[in-house]
């Protein structure tokens, strides 16, 4: 039986702290078998990528989840199939992402856009924001609203894209319009309840990455159970703010309830990109087996402004991102028995939802105990979330 990870982390802090892509079609009748026969049954909820031609879609899907670097977009060619891109095999976010190209009128009364829509748990409109939007916002209007009524589910995400080009003043102004338009068009279409979420991005910084960390998190069911032991974490062991990395994409899938600031998130980012590319020329083994990201993988590395970036493994996918003090990092044996904890906890949490699905309705019904503390319940936290799996 394992012992109650709040009561672990109370313990030690008295004790020792005063303080490529899957397919492509080429027409509507293939895509509609593809649809048909393809695995969207198998519960992974999709993302959709959709926008104008040159929009910025297939960057975003090539830089945040297939290494490419931004410059490289330049040469990638006008997408004319839709691709659905299953990342489930790297990478723990479990999702389907279909980039839809630009050209292509999904709305064409052959094409079964309901099923499409029916599995989605997020829709990404991409707006060129260096390009006139106005036929951009009347394209999203018609995505959105069709989609809406299909399913109301859905969470509705614009990215105002290739904002690298724009000054800061540009930026807001840009972002206020567009704001203000789209939802005006809702508003004479009566459509209030249709929620838009609204990112500045671009491919050339870290907003890309931040702004699917969020679309990403919205589709997590244990969140605010992850949310919850990393602020116990975080709180027990002198550290600042922890991210847990979505190693492959550099998606973070949850931190602590402090804000993030751009600067720290950037920070964790360049430390895993040093511990991977460190690791995959001085790490590797030479039985083509091993990778450069495994269990053992840890690194600390202390900077000359007194802050120290700490990364461990959690999951074959996941890496806990730390930065803290120089002076709470002399407590190191407590934070590395905090991860202890903390890892077995984040493995609970998984192991309980999906023996959840396995059991399906049966568990669901029972109900979570309200004496039940610490890790009991956060696990039965985790069981209220919607039934989407992740692991
Ligand atoms: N400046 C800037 N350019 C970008 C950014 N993202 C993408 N681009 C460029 O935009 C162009 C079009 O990108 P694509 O990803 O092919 O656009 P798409 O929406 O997939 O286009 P279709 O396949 O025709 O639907 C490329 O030249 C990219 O380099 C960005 O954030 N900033």
């Amino acid at each position: 039986m394992s012992i109650e990870y709040e009561e672990q982390l109370a313990g030690s802090l008295v004790d020792s702290f005063p303080k490529d892509f899957g397919y492509g079609v080429e027409n509507m009748d293939m895509m509609q078998e593809n649809l048909e026969n393809s695995p969207s049954a198998d519960n992974k909820p999709r993302i959709l990528l959709m926008g104008l031609r040159r929009s910025g879609k297939s960057s975003i899907q090539k830089v945040v989840f297939h290494k490419m670097s931004p410059n490289e977009t330049l040469f990638l060619e006008s997408t004319n199939k839709i691709y659905k891109d299953d990342i489930s095999a790297s990478s723990f976010v479990n999702f389907h992402i279909w980039d839809f190209p630009g050209q292509v009128d999904f709305f064409d009364p052959t094409f079964d856009y309901e099923m499409i829509f029916r599995g989605t748990g997020a829709l990404i409109f991409v707006i060129d924001a260096q390009d006139d939007y106005v036929e951009a916002l009347g394209r999203l209007h018609l995505t959105v609203s069709r989609a809406f009524r299909v399913n109301p589910e859905i969470n509705f995400e614009v990215f105002i894209h290739k904002v690298d080009g724009l000054s800061d003043d540009h930026k807001i102004e840009t972002q206020r319009d567009i704001h203000q338009r789209a939802n005006d068009d809702l508003a004479d279409a009566s459509l209030e309840k249709l929620h838009l979420s609204f990112y500045l991005t671009s491919i050339y910084d870290h907003s890309i990455f931040e702004a699917f960390s969020k679309v990403v998190q919205k589709l997590i069911p244990q969140l605010p159970t992850l949310e919850n032991l990393l602020n116990i974490f975080i709180s027990n062991s002198g550290i600042e703010k922890a991210f847990l990395f979505d190693v492959v994409s550099k998606i973070y899938i949850a931190t602590d309830s402090s804000p993030v600031d751009m600067q720290s998130y950037e920070l964790c980012c360049d430390m895993i990109d040093v511990v991977i590319d460190v690791s995959c020329i001085y790490g590797l083994k030479d039985d083509s087996n091993s990778n450069a990201y495994d269990k053992e993988s840890l690194a600390i590395i202390k900077l000359n402004n007194t802050t120290v970036l700490y990364l461990k493994e959690v999951t074959k996918f996941l890496a806990l991102v730390c930065i803290l003090r120089e002076e709470s990092f002399e407590r190191k044996g407590l934070i590395d028995y905090n991860f202890h904890c903390f890892r077995k906890a984040i493995h609970e949490v998984f192991e309980v939802s999906s023996s959840t699905q396995r059991t399906g309705a049966a568990v669901q019904s029972s109900p979570p105990s309200s004496s039940g503390n610490g890790l009991a319940r956060l696990k039965s936290a985790a069981l209220n979330g919607t039934p989407r799996s992740l692991i």
